[in-house]
């Protein structure tokens, strides 16, 4: 085992020992009372099953048999979810089939963030993971069931519904994907195409030819963003079936796997022989495989939020800090965009998730000794699934490199060490991806832009008013402030101010998107500017210095105690019309960034990261 990977495990685990006790306590309480649905009154119990076929209900009546909960977050609106509008109906199959009952349980709300990328919905996303965690529960809630299907892929959904089954935790639960679309116009030839038009090149008719090619079809977009990195990452985590994670929608292969995974939750419950509650494997080594996985990829930043948000409902205390030494001994494995030009088609035809895993196994990496849905060691994720006649069944996978382009072995990285950094200094603590920052990018320098919203950048951009060497300041986009949007519409103007040749660098108590990369960006920055935070105190022409190698992120030269905090608290009723409004308390309540931006209690607070400064409003 690689040294640093146990001691952080290590480190996890004693931090979290008082509330994962508690946590462990509470699920194995719950599993000694039998099926909650044992207890149910016939009112309550008759409720529960009057819509049920007559077959169902006599095997719900006559004999503990497994009752399946279905929680979807079927929509049209995002390509990745439009594949589950037939699951239900094929997974109630798959589960009679195994001699169970299947009930879909509830639907989920799930937000397609290309859609609202940029736009005022974007204020909503971080939070419906939290709504997403809570509709979770209200489905579980019914205590009609035994186990769990739970079908999600992106961004804030996948975390979501972890969160909401964890609060079930005595309960086997599965991810059940549907796989990405088939490659469409390459990630790059797109980002190209948004500079050029960018740039008054090219007619919104052609970006909109353009990008309408590469969104082309039902399955998730093929980027390396927050969706794939959520499925990467379950799938390191055990939580899912082996190699289900880049199998394209409407295949045999991806059809089999469904029906699979409805088999499998059967099998798994405490009416069974082999249960395994999801609340058993999400331990703490779960977590750092989960970490390590997405540090070996590249994959997004949003999940130095998520995981932590995830660890903290399965009572386990992940910090930035954990993320930041891993990084440093995880070697970079994949390129794929942004971090490179391969898309989740190639590197899953590269191996995948079952090469990556089988290689950070052998090179000690990850932790093999965990429970899983497929079952006891994660060595099972070193194989891929496979169709001959119909019958599925899981083979080891080669060892040999396919496309050294796209994935490669520890033996020879693409880097010695993970794309993620922690980030400190006076302007507080932050992450940066550097994966996708070149090289010669990852120190800057520069005077300070300061906006306290994307769009005024973006006018400055188009009015010429940036073209030069700049460290942009976009502050009070933090959780507290507007929900903490990502900002991924900055990335094609600070791209060309790139491209020109100057010095350029992103800083903000936002987020950024998993598909964001070229520009060395410094994000979730801690304190939050609403909070009082340094980015409140910095003005236009302030030096500015982030270095992605030393960790650190300074203004030079400025006392910023000395200076009064700009307050840009949002006047009433300026949030009316966007379904903004309907968050206040969300925007009162939630917790930092570094704590998962989370409006759910978890474990408890890790001690506050003690601000320089008097929050706003103590001064006066
Ligand atoms: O975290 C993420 O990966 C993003 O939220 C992603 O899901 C979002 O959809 C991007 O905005 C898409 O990228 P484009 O906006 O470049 O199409
Ligand atoms: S990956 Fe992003 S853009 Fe694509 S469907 Fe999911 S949320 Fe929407």
């Amino acid at each position: 085992m690689n040294p640093t990977v146990a001691a952080v495990t290590e480190r996890i685990a004693a931090r979290s020992a008082r509330s994962r006790g508690a946590y462990l306590e509470r699920i194995r309480t719950a599993v000694m009372q039998g099926p909650a649905r044992g207890d149910l009154g016939c009112a309550n119990f008759a409720h529960g099953f009057a819509a049920c076929a007559p077959e169902e209900k006599a095997l719900l009546r006559a004999t503990p048999r497994a009752n399946v909960a279905i929680v979807s977050s079927y929509n049209d609106m995002l390509s990745a979810h439009q594949p589950y509008v037939t699951y239900p109906q094929t997974l109630k199959r798959a589960v009679m089939t195994a001699g169970g009952v299947a009930q879909f349980a509830g639907g989920v709300p799930a937000m397609c963030d290309g859609i609202t990328q940029g736009r005022a919905g974007m204020e909503l996303s971080l939070f419906s993971r939290d709504v997403i965690a809570m509709s979770t529960a209200v489905a579980l809630a019914h205590d009609m069931f035994d186990g769990a299907l739970l079908l999600g892929i992106c961004d804030k959904i996948v975390p979501g519904l972890l969160i909401g089954a964890l609060s079930f935790g005595h309960l086997p639960a599965l991810l059940v994907p549907a796989g990405p679309m088939p490659s469409g116009l390459p990630n790059r030839e797109k980002s190209r195409i948004r500079q050029q038009h960018a740039q008054g090149l090219l007619s919104r008719e052609d970006l909109l030819d353009a990008e309408a090619s590469a969104y082309h079809a039902p399955g998730t977009c093929t980027f390396f963003g927050t969706a794939n990195s959520n499925q990467l990452v379950v799938e390191a985590m055990g939580l899912q079936l082996p190699g289900s994670a880049f199998v394209n929608p409407g295949t045999p292969l991806r059809r089999a796997l469904t029906e699979a995974a409805g088999r499998r939750v059967a099998a798994i419950t405490a009416l069974g022989d082999d249960y395994t509650p999801i609340g058993e494997i999400v331990d703490e080594r779960a977590i750092v495989n989960g970490v390590v996985a997405l540090l070996a990829t590249g994959g997004s930043t949003n999940h130095t939020l998520h995981l932590v948000a995830i660890a903290a409902a399965a009572g386990i205390r992940l910090e930035w800090s954990d993320f930041d030494e891993l990084s440093r001994a995880v070697p970079l494995l994949a390129r794929i965009y942004p971090n490179g030009s391969a898309d989740v088609n190639h590197f899953h035809a590269a191996g995948g998730t079952s090469y990556l895993i089988s290689e950070l196994l052998a090179h000690g990496l990850m932790h093999e000794d965990v429970k899983t849905v497929a079952g006891r060691g994660l060595r099972r994720y070193a194989e891929q699934p496979v169709l001959e006649d119909g019958q599925l069944s899981w083979a080891p996978v080669a060892r040999e490199v396919v496309d050294a382009s796209v994935l490669r072995s520890p033996a020879e990285p693409f880097s010695p060490d993970g794309g993620l950094r922690l980030l400190g200094g006076s302007l507080g603590s932050a992450v940066v991806k550097i994966s996708a920052v070149a090289p010669e990018h990852r120190v800057v320098r520069a005077p300070a832009r300061v906006f306290d919203d994307q769009a005024h950048l973006l006018a400055a951009f188009d009015a010429g008013e940036l073209d030069g060497d700049l460290v942009a300041v976009v502050r009070f986009q933090g959780p507290r402030a507007n929900g903490m949007p990502e900002l991924h519409k900055l990335t094609p103007p600070l791209g060309i101010l790139q491209d020109r040749g100057h010095a350029v660098a992103l800083v903000t108590d936002g987020r950024m998107s998993g598909a964001s990369g070229r520009i060395p960006a410094a994000i979730h920055c801690t304190p939050e500017a609403r909070d009082g935070g340094p980015l409140a105190r910095l003005r236009d022409g302030d030096l500015i210095e982030l270095d992605c190698e030393a960790g650190t992120l300074d203004v030079i030269g400025v006392d910023l105690a000395a200076r009064e905090p700009l307050d840009n608290a949002a006047p009433a009723g300026a949030w009316a019309g966007t379904g903004r409004d309907l968050f206040d308390r969300f925007r009162d309540l939630v917790g930092r960034a570094d704590e998962g931006a989370s409006v759910i209690g978890g474990a408890p607070a890790p001690a506050p990261a003690v601000s320089p400064f008097p929050p706003i409003g103590a001064h006066a």
